[in-house]
């Protein structure tokens, strides 16, 4: 298996494309000048193209994949209604979905062939919308509202409309700032970052009558932390065995254990990483984590280790300014 790191550095308008080396080192493939400030990145499911959200003229560009050796080619760019705060899509590449924090929207974007196209719909009155994840059956929108405190749950229609679930909505505790989020392998888990109380709240997607369920609220922060709490991302090994996630003052990313079921969370560690942590990703062998530090203008790459998937660094590479997005592809 050959993987490519990509990299987004807003502040320099680049994507740094890097080889990871299968003994835990990166090779600098590329650096692509980006029409814009790059900031939210996805791979088509089908690995064909790479999409990034760009400002301040609102766009998702999408860049041609080389099968070879991971290089970027410019190939088509279509209008978005706000500034792309988190990009994705669904789970067969018919459609993108960009979440707004400041527009308090999420848009969806017709693909043709891997090509975005016209927008097919837009919901407003989601304030502080963070995030837009596609349910592991494609059929439900989770949107986190950061500054609702409340995930929106939308059905994906044939033709990319939303429509609102009964219920249409599940809400956090006040002030907790629900903004990214993953799925257990098995399904039947969701793991979501609060950014304002720096907690992780593990949703049971459907309980025996049929409800989606907070399981379980774990704080996130050493016990003698008392600075502003500013959590950024999550990400879950492939084998749903670790969780990590990263807050933005402290520049430390939380180490979890997942039980076998993936109901039940527990902290390993902390690790210190690169100054002010907003994106970081695992790599599809669950073998290592790169994090990006928009203020060290460097990514980190760290190995992750034995049964409570602490983190050992293998290594750091400048990256253009501010980098804050990280996605890696296997092909
Ligand atoms: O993480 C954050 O994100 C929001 C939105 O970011 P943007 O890059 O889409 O403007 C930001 O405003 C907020 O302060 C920050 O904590």
């Amino acid at each position: 298996m050959k993987q490519t790191v990509y990299t987004a550095s807003p502040e320099s308008q680049q994507i740094h494309v890097w080889r990871l080396n299968p003994e835990g080192t990166l090779t600098l493939v590329q650096v692509v000048d980006v029409p814009g400030q790059v900031q939210p990145m996805v791979i088509s499911p089908d690995k064909r193209f790479l999409y990034v959200g760009v400002r301040p003229e609102f766009r998702v560009l999408a860049y041609r994949i080389s099968p070879d050796d991971g290089a970027l080619t410019w190939t088509a760019e279509a209008a978005l209604p706000g500034s792309p705060t988190h990009i994705s899509t669904d789970l067969q590449g018919r459609f993108i979905f960009s979440g707004s924090y400041n527009a308090g929207c999420v848009s969806v974007t017709r693909l043709d062939d891997g090509i975005p196209t016209e927008t097919v719909e837009v919901v407003e009155g989601l304030e502080g919308c963070h995030s837009a994840n596609i349910s592991p059956d494609n059929r439900t929108l989770w949107v986190p509202a950061l500054k609702q405190d409340r995930i929106c749950l939308f059905t994906l229609g044939e033709d990319g409309k939303l429509a609102a679930q009964t219920p249409a909505e599940v809400t956090t505790v006040e002030g907790a700032g629900p903004r990214h989020m993953v799925f257990h392998p098995n399904q039947q888990y969701a793991y979501v970052v609060n950014e304002l109380n720096c907690s992780v709240d593990v949703w049971a997607l459907r309980d025996p009558h049929g409800n989606i369920e907070c399981v379980q609220t774990l704080d996130m922060m050493p016990t003698d932390f008392t600075d502003t709490r500013w959590g950024a991302d999550i990400h879950i090994t492939p084998d749903g065995r670790h969780l990590y996630t990263c807050d933005r003052t402290s520049s430390l990313i939380t180490i979890f254990s997942i039980s076998e079921d993936g109901s039940v969370l527990a902290i390993e560690g902390f690790q210190p990483t690169e100054t002010q942590p907003r994106g970081f990703n695992v790599d599809h062998s669950g073998k290592f984590l790169i994090a990006a530090g928009q203020k060290s203008h460097h990514i980190a790459l760290y190995e992750i280790q034995g049964e409570q998937g602490l983190l050992e660094e293998k290594g750091r590479y400048a990256v253009g300014q501010g980098p804050m997005w990280v996605v890696v592809n296997a092909h």
